[in-house]
């Protein structure tokens, strides 16, 4: 689909920007005009998203401003205290897109499910969520600026997984954790929507094992695993005004997997 450039004034921070969906939003978000903030756990990862996006000390500069990298660990409270500040500080402004894609899995059945991998899962994919969307709504209200947050969850937080007790429970919990900050914030011109993926082409993946995928593919109307790109497409889409009466809301981006 041609890319418009309905982001030219936007400022968008990505987290999980280092990688598969996150990098390819960051991508859309850029091409659309954005001028994008790419953060990850992973330093050289998010500064290789810049690169891409042709970043500062590139030759090439985004149509409406430069893009930055940025390192922090969104279920450290204070690395997403510093992260927004680090922001804020670097354009002058806080981010207009806030758009939440880390996330880890630790799959194991239940019955031998560690203690320690229910705890990793929750804290990066739901606490690290909790962090990223207060700092950033924090800022946007005291400064009196609109903004669209976009928390990716999952389809597996609609209809669970085998093996995916803490990242289902998890990304059940970001779409609660969304749909109430929509309720809350709305009144502030901040909207708050989540995307819910089905099974996407990325690292996240390439763990599953082969005969699992082969059983989810035979599974999907669509009949094929997603790309990164089709997530970032929906992400564009609620990051812009084009979906301006659109708050509080999931959308599946699944090729019809559990419709
Ligand atoms: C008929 C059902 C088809 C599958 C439906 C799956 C729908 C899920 C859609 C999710 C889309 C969104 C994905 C997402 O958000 C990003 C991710 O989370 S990617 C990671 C997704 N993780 C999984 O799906 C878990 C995969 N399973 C495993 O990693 C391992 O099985 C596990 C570590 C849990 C256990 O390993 P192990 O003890 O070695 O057991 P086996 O691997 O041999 O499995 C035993 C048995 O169970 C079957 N099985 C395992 N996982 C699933 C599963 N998710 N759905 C259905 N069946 C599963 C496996 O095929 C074996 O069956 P046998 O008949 O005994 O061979
Ligand atoms: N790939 C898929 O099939 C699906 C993925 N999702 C979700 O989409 C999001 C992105 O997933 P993928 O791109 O597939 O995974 P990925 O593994 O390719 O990328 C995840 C990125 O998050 C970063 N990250 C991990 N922990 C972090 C932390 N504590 N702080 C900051 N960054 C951290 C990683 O370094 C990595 O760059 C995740 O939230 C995932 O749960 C949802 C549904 C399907």
């Amino acid at each position: 689909m041609a890319s418009q450039l309905r982001l030219c004034s936007a400022l968008a921070l990505v987290t999980g920007a280092g990688s598969g969906i996150g990098r390819a939003v960051s991508v859309r978000l850029a091409r659309e005009g954005a001028a994008v903030a790419a953060c990850d756990l992973d330093e050289a990862a998010a500064s290789e998203t810049v690169r891409l996006l042709g970043g500062r000390g590139s030759e090439e500069v985004a149509p409406c401003g430069g893009h930055a990298a940025f390192q922090a660990d969104v279920s450290e409270a204070g690395a997403v205290r510093r992260l927004l500040e680090q922001v804020q500080a670097c354009f002058s402004r806080p981010p207009s897109v806030v758009v939440s894609c880390a996330g880890i899995t630790r799959d194991e059945f239940l019955l031998h499910m560690s203690e320690d991998d229910w705890d990793k899962v929750i804290a990066v994919n739901l606490k690290g969520i909790f962090l990223v969307t207060q700092a950033a709504a924090q800022l946007l209200v005291s400064s009196g600026c609109h903004a669209s947050i976009i928390n990716i969850s999952s389809i597996t937080g609609k209809v669970g997984n085998m093996g995916q007790t803490n990242y289902a429970a998890s990304k059940a919990g970001v779409i609660g954790l969304t749909q109430t900050a929509a309720r809350e914030l709305g009144r502030h011109g901040i909207r708050c929507n989540s995307v819910l993926p089905g099974f996407i082409t990325t690292p996240m993946t390439q763990k599953v094992p082969q005969k699992v995928l082969d059983k989810v593919t035979g599974m999907i109307p669509m009949g094929h695993l997603g790309d990164p790109e089709d997530v970032a497409d929906v992400v564009a889409f609620l990051a812009s005004e084009d979906s301006g009466y659109i708050t509080g809301a999931s959308v599946e981006v699944t090729g019809g997997l559990f419709m």
